[in-house]
Protein backbone atom coordinates (compact mmCIF):
# COMPACT_ATOMS: atom_id res chain seq x y z
CA UNK A 1 0.00 0.00 0.00
CA UNK A 2 1.25 3.49 -0.90
CA UNK A 3 0.23 5.91 1.70
CA UNK A 4 1.22 9.86 0.77
CA UNK A 5 2.53 11.53 3.96
CA UNK A 6 3.48 15.06 4.55
CA UNK A 7 6.99 13.88 4.31
CA UNK A 8 6.36 11.97 0.88
CA UNK A 9 5.37 15.06 -0.26
CA UNK A 10 7.59 17.54 1.09
CA UNK A 11 10.21 15.39 -0.21
CA UNK A 12 9.54 15.38 -3.30
CA UNK A 13 8.51 18.85 -3.67
CA UNK A 14 12.09 20.10 -1.90
CA UNK A 15 13.83 20.20 -4.76
CA UNK A 16 15.19 23.91 -4.57
CA UNK A 17 11.97 24.86 -7.25
CA UNK A 18 9.06 25.99 -5.92
CA UNK A 19 6.54 23.77 -4.04
CA UNK A 20 8.80 22.86 -0.57
CA UNK A 21 6.18 22.37 2.64
CA UNK A 22 8.97 22.10 4.78
CA UNK A 23 11.16 24.10 7.09
CA UNK A 24 14.12 23.26 4.98
CA UNK A 25 14.65 25.78 2.79
CA UNK A 26 12.25 28.29 4.70
CA UNK A 27 11.41 32.03 3.80
CA UNK A 28 12.20 32.50 7.11
CA UNK A 29 15.99 31.59 6.21
CA UNK A 30 16.03 33.23 2.82
CA UNK A 31 13.68 35.92 3.10
CA UNK A 32 12.12 34.42 0.12
CA UNK A 33 8.37 33.34 0.57
CA UNK A 34 7.69 29.65 0.95
CA UNK A 35 5.12 28.93 -1.35
CA UNK A 36 2.26 25.94 -2.29
CA UNK A 37 3.73 22.97 -3.19
CA UNK A 38 3.56 22.68 -6.64
CA UNK A 39 0.92 20.90 -8.65
CA UNK A 40 3.10 19.78 -11.71
CA UNK A 41 5.15 17.77 -9.57
CA UNK A 42 3.15 16.69 -7.13
CA UNK A 43 -0.49 15.83 -7.82
CA UNK A 44 -2.96 18.51 -6.45
CA UNK A 45 -5.08 15.46 -4.95
CA UNK A 46 -2.45 14.04 -2.93
CA UNK A 47 -1.47 14.35 0.86
CA UNK A 48 -3.64 15.95 3.80
CA UNK A 49 -5.28 19.87 2.63
CA UNK A 50 -3.87 23.03 3.89
CA UNK A 51 -5.39 26.38 2.20
CA UNK A 52 -4.60 26.31 -1.61
CA UNK A 53 -1.93 23.66 -0.49
CA UNK A 54 0.15 26.76 1.34
CA UNK A 55 2.48 25.67 4.60
CA UNK A 56 1.61 24.79 7.47
CA UNK A 57 2.46 28.29 9.98
CA UNK A 58 5.13 25.92 12.33
CA UNK A 59 6.57 24.70 8.53
CA UNK A 60 8.04 28.66 7.90
CA UNK A 61 7.88 30.18 11.17
CA UNK A 62 6.48 33.42 10.21
CA UNK A 63 3.51 34.87 7.88
CA UNK A 64 2.54 38.05 6.81
CA UNK A 65 -0.93 36.71 6.25
CA UNK A 66 -2.26 33.42 7.94
CA UNK A 67 -5.44 31.80 6.48
CA UNK A 68 -6.95 30.33 9.72
CA UNK A 69 -9.78 27.93 10.14
CA UNK A 70 -12.65 28.33 12.55
CA UNK A 71 -15.17 25.39 12.52
CA UNK A 72 -17.63 26.66 14.76
CA UNK A 73 -21.47 26.42 14.39
CA UNK A 74 -23.83 26.61 17.40
CA UNK A 75 -24.66 30.50 16.89
CA UNK A 76 -27.21 29.34 14.09
CA UNK A 77 -30.95 30.07 13.66
CA UNK A 78 -31.34 27.36 11.00
CA UNK A 79 -29.70 24.64 9.60
CA UNK A 80 -26.82 23.46 11.31
CA UNK A 81 -23.22 22.36 9.48
CA UNK A 82 -20.75 25.29 9.07
CA UNK A 83 -18.32 23.62 11.61
CA UNK A 84 -17.74 21.74 8.68
CA UNK A 85 -16.97 24.38 6.19
CA UNK A 86 -12.90 24.88 7.31
CA UNK A 87 -12.19 21.61 6.22
CA UNK A 88 -14.32 21.82 2.83
CA UNK A 89 -12.28 25.11 1.93
CA UNK A 90 -8.99 23.74 2.62
CA UNK A 91 -10.40 20.47 0.44
CA UNK A 92 -11.54 22.71 -2.43
CA UNK A 93 -8.79 25.24 -2.47
CA UNK A 94 -6.41 22.15 -3.97
CA UNK A 95 -6.51 23.91 -7.19
CA UNK A 96 -6.02 27.39 -7.24
CA UNK A 97 -2.78 28.27 -9.24
CA UNK A 98 0.36 30.85 -7.68
CA UNK A 99 -1.03 33.70 -10.01
CA UNK A 100 -4.07 36.00 -10.30
CA UNK A 101 -4.76 37.46 -13.45
CA UNK A 102 -7.66 39.60 -12.45
CA UNK A 103 -5.74 41.07 -10.62
CA UNK A 104 -1.98 40.60 -11.82
CA UNK A 105 -0.98 39.28 -8.78
CA UNK A 106 1.51 36.26 -6.84
CA UNK A 107 0.10 36.30 -3.97
CA UNK A 108 1.96 33.74 -2.46
CA UNK A 109 5.29 35.27 -3.33
CA UNK A 110 4.45 38.91 -2.80
CA UNK A 111 4.16 37.89 1.24
CA UNK A 112 4.57 34.80 3.26
CA UNK A 113 1.13 33.03 3.32
CA UNK A 114 0.63 30.53 5.33
CA UNK A 115 -2.20 28.03 6.61
CA UNK A 116 -2.54 28.60 10.32
CA UNK A 117 -4.89 25.51 11.26
CA UNK A 118 -8.01 25.66 13.35
CA UNK A 119 -8.58 27.65 16.43
CA UNK A 120 -10.08 25.76 19.11
CA UNK A 121 -13.60 26.57 19.48
CA UNK A 122 -16.08 25.36 22.32
CA UNK A 123 -19.33 24.19 20.56
CA UNK A 124 -21.29 24.00 23.78
CA UNK A 125 -20.61 27.77 25.21
CA UNK A 126 -21.04 30.53 22.74
CA UNK A 127 -19.19 32.89 25.05
CA UNK A 128 -15.95 30.83 25.31
CA UNK A 129 -15.98 30.36 22.20
CA UNK A 130 -16.23 33.81 21.02
CA UNK A 131 -13.09 34.82 23.52
CA UNK A 132 -11.31 31.56 21.99
CA UNK A 133 -11.32 32.82 18.66
CA UNK A 134 -10.53 36.57 19.70
CA UNK A 135 -7.53 35.48 21.67
CA UNK A 136 -6.39 33.07 18.75
CA UNK A 137 -6.72 36.16 16.36
CA UNK A 138 -5.13 38.28 18.57
CA UNK A 139 -1.94 36.17 18.95
CA UNK A 140 -1.41 35.76 15.15
CA UNK A 141 -1.91 39.30 14.44
CA UNK A 142 0.39 40.27 17.35
CA UNK A 143 2.62 38.38 15.29
CA UNK A 144 2.50 40.23 12.62
CA UNK A 145 0.02 38.55 10.51
CA UNK A 146 -3.07 39.62 8.79
CA UNK A 147 -5.98 37.35 8.74
CA UNK A 148 -8.61 35.24 6.65
CA UNK A 149 -10.29 33.63 8.37
CA UNK A 150 -12.99 30.80 6.87
CA UNK A 151 -15.45 29.86 9.33
CA UNK A 152 -18.06 28.51 10.72
CA UNK A 153 -21.10 30.65 11.24
CA UNK A 154 -21.45 34.39 11.31
CA UNK A 155 -21.10 34.70 15.27
CA UNK A 156 -17.53 34.39 14.81
CA UNK A 157 -17.32 37.80 12.63
CA UNK A 158 -17.76 39.72 16.32
CA UNK A 159 -14.53 38.46 17.78
CA UNK A 160 -12.46 38.71 14.79
CA UNK A 161 -13.77 42.27 14.69
CA UNK A 162 -12.72 43.09 17.79
CA UNK A 163 -9.15 41.54 17.67
CA UNK A 164 -8.50 44.41 14.40
CA UNK A 165 -9.99 47.40 16.24
CA UNK A 166 -7.58 46.34 18.97
CA UNK A 167 -4.46 46.69 16.85
CA UNK A 168 -6.00 49.22 14.10
CA UNK A 169 -8.96 51.06 15.53
CA UNK A 170 -12.36 51.20 14.18
CA UNK A 171 -12.53 50.01 10.64
CA UNK A 172 -14.95 50.65 8.01
CA UNK A 173 -16.86 47.44 6.62
CA UNK A 174 -17.95 45.83 3.64
CA UNK A 175 -20.57 42.78 4.85
CA UNK A 176 -21.70 40.67 1.86
CA UNK A 177 -24.56 38.50 2.54
CA UNK A 178 -28.24 37.95 2.18
CA UNK A 179 -28.61 38.70 5.69
CA UNK A 180 -28.18 42.02 7.34
CA UNK A 181 -27.10 40.37 10.91
CA UNK A 182 -27.88 43.35 12.82
CA UNK A 183 -30.44 41.79 14.38
CA UNK A 184 -30.75 42.43 18.47
CA UNK A 185 -31.45 38.55 19.86
CA UNK A 186 -32.69 35.81 19.13
CA UNK A 187 -34.47 33.40 22.04
CA UNK A 188 -33.01 36.49 23.93
CA UNK A 189 -29.45 35.50 23.15
CA UNK A 190 -27.17 38.56 21.90
CA UNK A 191 -24.28 36.30 20.45
CA UNK A 192 -25.19 34.56 17.49
CA UNK A 193 -24.86 34.49 13.68
CA UNK A 194 -27.64 36.97 13.26
CA UNK A 195 -26.62 39.24 15.37
CA UNK A 196 -23.01 40.22 15.32
CA UNK A 197 -22.93 43.38 13.32
CA UNK A 198 -25.19 45.36 15.97
CA UNK A 199 -23.34 44.00 18.67
CA UNK A 200 -20.20 45.60 17.09
CA UNK A 201 -21.77 49.06 16.79
CA UNK A 202 -22.53 48.95 19.83
CA UNK A 203 -18.71 48.19 21.15
CA UNK A 204 -17.87 50.78 18.67
CA UNK A 205 -15.72 48.70 17.02
CA UNK A 206 -16.62 50.17 13.48
CA UNK A 207 -16.37 53.62 11.93
CA UNK A 208 -20.13 55.25 11.49
CA UNK A 209 -20.85 56.22 7.83
CA UNK A 210 -18.19 53.72 6.64
CA UNK A 211 -20.49 50.45 6.76
CA UNK A 212 -22.13 48.88 3.71
CA UNK A 213 -23.98 45.74 3.07
CA UNK A 214 -24.10 44.02 -0.23
CA UNK A 215 -26.52 41.79 -1.74
CA UNK A 216 -29.30 41.71 0.84
CA UNK A 217 -32.54 40.07 0.19
CA UNK A 218 -35.18 38.38 0.98
CA UNK A 219 -37.74 38.36 3.62
CA UNK A 220 -37.31 40.09 7.21
CA UNK A 221 -38.98 40.51 10.52
CA UNK A 222 -40.71 43.39 9.49
CA UNK A 223 -39.99 47.20 7.83
CA UNK A 224 -38.29 48.27 11.40
CA UNK A 225 -35.60 45.68 10.48
CA UNK A 226 -34.50 48.25 7.32
CA UNK A 227 -34.92 51.98 9.64
CA UNK A 228 -33.07 49.65 12.92
CA UNK A 229 -30.20 48.73 10.63
CA UNK A 230 -29.90 52.47 8.97
CA UNK A 231 -30.29 53.87 12.44
CA UNK A 232 -27.11 51.93 13.57
CA UNK A 233 -25.05 53.33 10.43
CA UNK A 234 -25.39 51.15 7.29
CA UNK A 235 -25.45 51.47 3.87
CA UNK A 236 -27.21 48.98 2.05
CA UNK A 237 -26.49 47.34 -1.41
CA UNK A 238 -29.31 44.72 -2.40
CA UNK A 239 -28.61 41.98 -4.87
CA UNK A 240 -31.26 43.64 -7.18
CA UNK A 241 -29.29 46.88 -6.71
CA UNK A 242 -26.24 44.94 -8.28
CA UNK A 243 -28.14 43.55 -11.22
CA UNK A 244 -29.66 46.75 -11.91
CA UNK A 245 -26.89 49.20 -11.40
CA UNK A 246 -24.06 46.69 -12.08
CA UNK A 247 -20.17 45.80 -10.85
CA UNK A 248 -18.64 49.11 -11.75
CA UNK A 249 -20.78 51.64 -10.01
CA UNK A 250 -21.11 49.68 -6.79
CA UNK A 251 -17.48 49.61 -6.73
CA UNK A 252 -17.23 53.12 -7.00
CA UNK A 253 -19.93 54.11 -3.93
CA UNK A 254 -18.42 51.74 -1.96
CA UNK A 255 -14.56 52.99 -2.90
CA UNK A 256 -15.31 56.69 -2.05
CA UNK A 257 -17.18 55.25 1.19
CA UNK A 258 -14.37 53.34 3.05
CA UNK A 259 -11.47 56.01 1.38
CA UNK A 260 -8.23 55.24 3.65
CA UNK A 261 -9.71 53.97 6.43
CA UNK A 262 -8.71 50.55 7.42
CA UNK A 263 -11.21 47.91 5.88
CA UNK A 264 -12.41 44.89 6.99
CA UNK A 265 -14.47 42.40 4.73
CA UNK A 266 -16.97 39.81 5.72
CA UNK A 267 -18.21 37.36 3.31
CA UNK A 268 -21.16 35.11 4.05
CA UNK A 269 -20.94 32.22 1.33
CA UNK A 270 -24.87 32.91 1.38
CA UNK A 271 -24.81 36.54 -0.67
CA UNK A 272 -24.31 34.46 -3.34
CA UNK A 273 -27.29 32.41 -5.03
CA UNK A 274 -28.30 29.08 -3.94
CA UNK A 275 -27.81 27.76 -7.55
CA UNK A 276 -24.16 29.48 -7.07
CA UNK A 277 -23.82 28.34 -3.05
CA UNK A 278 -26.39 25.88 -1.74
CA UNK A 279 -24.20 24.77 1.05
CA UNK A 280 -25.46 26.89 3.50
CA UNK A 281 -27.30 27.05 6.52
CA UNK A 282 -30.03 29.96 5.73
CA UNK A 283 -30.27 30.05 1.75
CA UNK A 284 -32.21 33.33 0.11
CA UNK A 285 -33.19 33.26 -3.67
CA UNK A 286 -32.30 36.20 -5.74
CA UNK A 287 -28.70 36.20 -4.58
CA UNK A 288 -25.19 37.09 -6.63
CA UNK A 289 -23.19 35.40 -8.80
CA UNK A 290 -19.97 34.38 -8.21
CA UNK A 291 -19.01 36.20 -11.34
CA UNK A 292 -20.24 39.23 -9.55
CA UNK A 293 -19.07 38.77 -5.81
CA UNK A 294 -16.06 38.17 -7.18
CA UNK A 295 -15.37 41.33 -9.50
CA UNK A 296 -17.04 43.63 -6.61
CA UNK A 297 -14.29 42.01 -4.67
CA UNK A 298 -11.32 43.11 -7.39
CA UNK A 299 -12.85 46.22 -7.67
CA UNK A 300 -11.73 46.89 -3.78
CA UNK A 301 -8.01 46.85 -4.68
CA UNK A 302 -5.63 48.96 -3.47
CA UNK A 303 -8.08 49.85 -0.42
CA UNK A 304 -6.07 49.22 3.53
CA UNK A 305 -7.33 45.73 4.04
CA UNK A 306 -6.68 44.37 7.95
CA UNK A 307 -8.84 41.46 8.00
CA UNK A 308 -11.42 39.52 6.12
CA UNK A 309 -13.72 36.45 6.51
CA UNK A 310 -15.62 34.19 4.84
CA UNK A 311 -18.34 32.25 6.43
CA UNK A 312 -21.27 30.37 6.41
CA UNK A 313 -20.04 27.28 3.93
CA UNK A 314 -22.09 23.77 5.34
CA UNK A 315 -20.78 21.39 3.37
CA UNK A 316 -23.81 18.95 4.40
CA UNK A 317 -26.30 21.23 1.75
CA UNK A 318 -23.09 21.16 -0.89
CA UNK A 319 -23.35 19.78 -4.73
CA UNK A 320 -20.19 19.05 -6.39
CA UNK A 321 -18.34 21.09 -4.00
CA UNK A 322 -20.05 24.32 -5.64
CA UNK A 323 -20.43 26.24 -2.44
CA UNK A 324 -16.80 25.26 -1.22
CA UNK A 325 -15.04 26.35 -4.25
CA UNK A 326 -16.80 29.48 -4.59
CA UNK A 327 -15.56 30.33 -0.56
CA UNK A 328 -12.38 28.99 -1.83
CA UNK A 329 -11.59 31.66 -4.76
CA UNK A 330 -13.28 34.23 -2.57
CA UNK A 331 -10.53 33.52 0.34
CA UNK A 332 -7.88 33.37 -2.32
CA UNK A 333 -9.30 36.84 -3.47
CA UNK A 334 -8.83 38.13 -0.38
CA UNK A 335 -5.41 37.07 0.16
CA UNK A 336 -4.59 38.38 -3.06
CA UNK A 337 -6.23 41.66 -2.22
CA UNK A 338 -3.95 41.83 1.31
CA UNK A 339 -1.04 41.28 -1.59
CA UNK A 340 -1.96 44.58 -2.77
CA UNK A 341 -2.79 46.31 0.29
CA UNK A 342 -0.82 49.91 0.69
CA UNK A 343 0.30 49.51 4.27
CA UNK A 344 0.61 45.23 4.40
CA UNK A 345 -1.65 45.92 7.27
CA UNK A 346 0.69 47.70 9.58
CA UNK A 347 -0.91 50.17 12.28
CA UNK A 348 -0.07 53.57 11.40
N1 LIG B 1 -25.87 35.02 9.18
C1 LIG B 1 -26.65 34.23 8.50
N2 LIG B 1 -26.18 33.46 7.58
N3 LIG B 1 -27.95 34.17 8.73
C2 LIG B 1 -28.66 34.97 9.67
C3 LIG B 1 -30.11 34.59 9.61
C4 LIG B 1 -30.80 34.91 10.88
C5 LIG B 1 -32.25 34.46 10.91
O1 LIG B 1 -32.50 33.28 11.04
O2 LIG B 1 -33.11 35.32 10.83
ZN1 LIG C 1 -26.41 35.32 5.66
ZN1 LIG D 1 -24.35 36.37 7.86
Amino acid sequence: MHVVAPETISEQADDGTTGSTTGSTTGSETGVPVGPVDSSRVPRFAGPATFARLPRADEVGRADVAVIGVPFDSGVSYRPGARFGPAAVREASRLLRPHHPGLDVDPFARQQVVDAGDVVANPFSIEQAIEQVERGADELSGAGARLVTIGGDHTIALPLLRSVVRRHGPVALVHFDAHLDTWDTYFGAPYTHGTPFRRAVEEGLLEPGALTHVGTRGPLYGRSDLTDDARLGFGLVTSADVMRRGVDEIVDGLRSRIGDRPLYLSIDIDVLDPAHAPGTGTPEAGGMTSRELLEVLRGLAGLQLVGADVVEVAPAYDHAQMTAVAASHVAYDLVSLMALSPTNGTPQ
